[in-house]
């Protein structure tokens, strides 16, 4: 640091600084939360300061957020919003699988499924999870190490930068499971890619390549993360060299299917995962914010979140309420079979037996919800 500068630090800077904090420990079950040093540009470490990682430490169930990780990551963004020595917040999964796939299923289904005033009180702290990163005072970066899908994609959408490795993948899954995306991913989406777009991602839970949410615009960025013989290479899961089929239809970050996929397949299995590509570039960009100022930082955030702020204002009270009820019925049904559920029978429900069921103007009951439930036909 200048001598001059230290100097009037030493000088004028208060004998004790206000803590705002909430809570003094930043400790919770599945997260980490931690100050790692702030980099210039130029690489050099920037004394004193720092960028906040809390990561979603919950791997083998693919950093899905269980209730106590929720508290967690509301106390963790309000302590990096507090922290005076913090430049940017890095939210991230951890391993290289997911970055997050929603809420924890089997909580869903073992303790909420018609539970709808517990569900409802879940949702105060779903809200706030939200809320609290996008009333953040320090940029948002998140690193998506894996997967982001459900509502991982929610919140991951709330970031205020993506920056993702390429074999991730993202997508909704909500009414496929038995809810609807309405966590983020309904006032986010058309904003960030169009209603269109939106529409397809939030109503079909089709997963979708990293290259394709580049394209589409819900990252800023993708690096490889997959080395085969020593040299990074593009997912070879997607097509990554071409942009249009013959008919001039956009075919760039589509996923190769049929034997292409099958030879993409194959060379996963001869590669290994590296993600220190995706640490220079989340390095690299926290680096950039770091050489602004500081106010005028936080004013533009402020202004430049406001499409997605005032969308998620607008809803998010009604959308509680609606889950909260739907944990009754839908959601009770799509957790349990998600839950329940296996490679081998699957995880998915009977959907055509419900609309059959419901077309005939038959009520919810127990012994309905246990029919649809998968392996259970005939
Ligand atoms: C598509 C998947 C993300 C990935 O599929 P696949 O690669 O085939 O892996 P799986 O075998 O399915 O999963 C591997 C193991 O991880 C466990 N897992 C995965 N996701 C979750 C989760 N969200 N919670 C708990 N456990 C999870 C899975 O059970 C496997 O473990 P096992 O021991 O059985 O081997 C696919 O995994 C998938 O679809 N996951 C569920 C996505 C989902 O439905 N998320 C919840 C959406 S709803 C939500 O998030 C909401 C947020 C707030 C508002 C309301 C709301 O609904």
């Amino acid at each position: 640091m200048r001598d001059s500068t230290r100097n009037i630090i030493n000088n004028s800077k208060p004998a004790h600084a206000v803590d705002h904090n909430l809570v003094p420990e930043l400790s919770f079950e599945g997260l980490l939360v931690e100050k790692r040093p702030a980099k210039r540009r130029d690489g050099t470490v920037a004394e004193g300061l720092y960028n906040m990682w809390i990561t979603l430490n919950n791997p083998a169930q693919y950093n899905s957020y269980t209730t106590e990780m929720v508290k967690g990551v509301i106390l963790a963004f309000r302590a990096a919003s507090n922290a005076r020595d913090v430049n940017a917040v890095v939210f991230t999964g951890a391993g290289d699988k997911a970055f997050c796939t929603g809420g924890n299923t089997k909580e869903y289904a073992e303790y909420y499924a018609g539970n709808p005033q517990e569900y409802r009180q879940y949702m105060r702290l779903f809200n706030d999870m939200v809320s609290a990163m996008l009333g953040c005072d320090k940029p948002v970066v998140c690193r998506v190490n894996g997967m982001r899908i459900g509502g991982g994609q929610e919140i991951g959408m709330a970031a205020d930068y993506s920056v993702a490795q390429d074999l991730a993948n993202f997508g909704q899954a909500g009414p496929k499971h038995g809810s609807a995306a309405i966590g983020g991913a309904t006032d986010f989406l058309p904003v960030m890619i169009g209603c269109e777009q939106a529409m397809v991602s939030g109503t079909l839970c089709e997963p979708f390549s990293a290259h394709k949410a580049y394209r589409l615009g819900i990252v800023s960025q993708i690096v490889p993360a997959l080395k085969v013989n020593g040299e990074f290479v593009a997912n070879p899961m997607a097509i990554t060299d071409q942009m249009l089929d013959q008919y001039g239809r956009i075919v760039h970050g589509e996923f190769k299917t049929g034997d292409q996929a099958k030879a993409a397949k194959e060379l996963m299995k001869t590669g290994e995962i590296d993600l220190s590509l995706l640490d220079q570039a989340v390095e690299d960009l926290c680096a950039k914010l770091i050489e602004t100022f500081p106010e005028c930082m936080t004013k533009s955030l402020e202004e430049l979140r406001k499409p997605k702020l005032d969308a998620w204002n607008r809803n998010k009270e009604n959308s509680r309420a609606w889950l909260a009820l739907n944990m009754m019925n839908e959601a009770n049904t799509g957790f349990r079979a998600f839950n329940e559920g296996n490679r081998e029978v699957g995880r998915e429900i009977d959907f055509v037996a419900l609309r059959q069921a419901l077309a005939e103007a038959t009520p919810w009951s127990q012994e309905l919800i246990e029919s649809l439930m998968p392996g259970k036909e005939g």
